[in-house]
């Protein structure tokens, strides 16, 4: 037997994020819109991956479908070696629960908890069998905010609120973090400090990121860039 042949040749990239063929459509007839049309992408564990494109382009769907929010009407979706379309909602929701974080544009916090209880809430909707969580306090100060882990989100800047935000979806240790507009409300200075954060993140912890962004000051900290254009992906650049 030829053992070079027996080892797959992508087991790498396996347990990142794959998308195959995957096309989103909405509404039908002369009201059909392709929201994302036949797109492929992989992104491997610690690749930080960005993605840009006009208003309307297809990015939110993009996210919404690799995070199984919404099941693509065509193709596959694959985290962490796992199948996001095959299964049903449930199926989805479990394995969003333990293989991706999402970051929002401006942390999307709850405003009456402290920034240790806001990092502490997904430990409690996680189930207990994959690895090692990550302690909150060792990811607060992780992110630099060790300091301020008692406060509240309007005791916190902006920039502040986006490492919180970043500590709370990276605490279930997911394989993918899916991120939107990360840098929407936060001048030069602090967008570049979140996104070095971002990039730091995925190297040292092997998490596949894709991150949607309108800023392009800020995709030199990125291993790749792609274009959405129609709901068509391509290489940026
Ligand atoms: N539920 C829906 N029903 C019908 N069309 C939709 C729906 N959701 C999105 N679309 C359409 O799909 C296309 C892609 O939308 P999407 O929100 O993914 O774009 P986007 O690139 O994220 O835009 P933006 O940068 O403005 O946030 C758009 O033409 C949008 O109008």
């Amino acid at each position: 037997m030829n053992a070079i042949a027996a080892v797959e040749p992508d087991t790498s990239r396996r347990h990142g994020l794959v998308l195959r063929d995957v096309s989103l459509q909405h509404g039908d007839g002369p009201d059909l819109v392709r929201a994302l049309d036949e797109v492929n992408l992989t992104v491997a564990p610690g690749e930080f991956t960005a993605v840009v494109g006009p208003s309307g382009a297809g990015k939110s769907s993009l996210l919404a479908v690799a995070g199984g929010l919404t099941r693509p009407t065509a193709g596959t979706v694959l985290v962490a070696g796992h199948d996001l379309t095959a299964g049903g909602q449930r199926a989805r929701a479990a394995l969003r629960r333990e293989h991706i974080g999402f970051v929002f544009q401006s942390g999307n916090l709850l405003p009456a908890l402290t920034a240790r209880d806001q990092v502490r809430l997904p430990l409690q909707f996680a189930s207990g069998g994959r690895r090692g969580r990550r302690d909150p306090r060792d990811l607060l100060a992780e992110v630099g905010m060790a300091e301020k882990a008692d406060r509240r989100p309007h005791q916190l800047s902006g920039g502040e609120r986006q490492r919180v935000g970043i500590a709370r979806a990276l605490v279930t240790e997911p394989r993918l973090l899916l991120v939107d507009e990360p840098t929407a409300a936060l001048d030069r200075a602090r967008s570049h400090e979140v996104v070095r954060l971002l990039a730091r993140e995925a190297k040292q912890r092997r998490v596949a990121v894709v991150m949607v962004t309108h800023d392009h000051d800020v995709l030199e900290h990125c291993d790749t860039v792609y274009e959405m254009v129609d709901g068509r992906l391509s290489r940026h650049g």
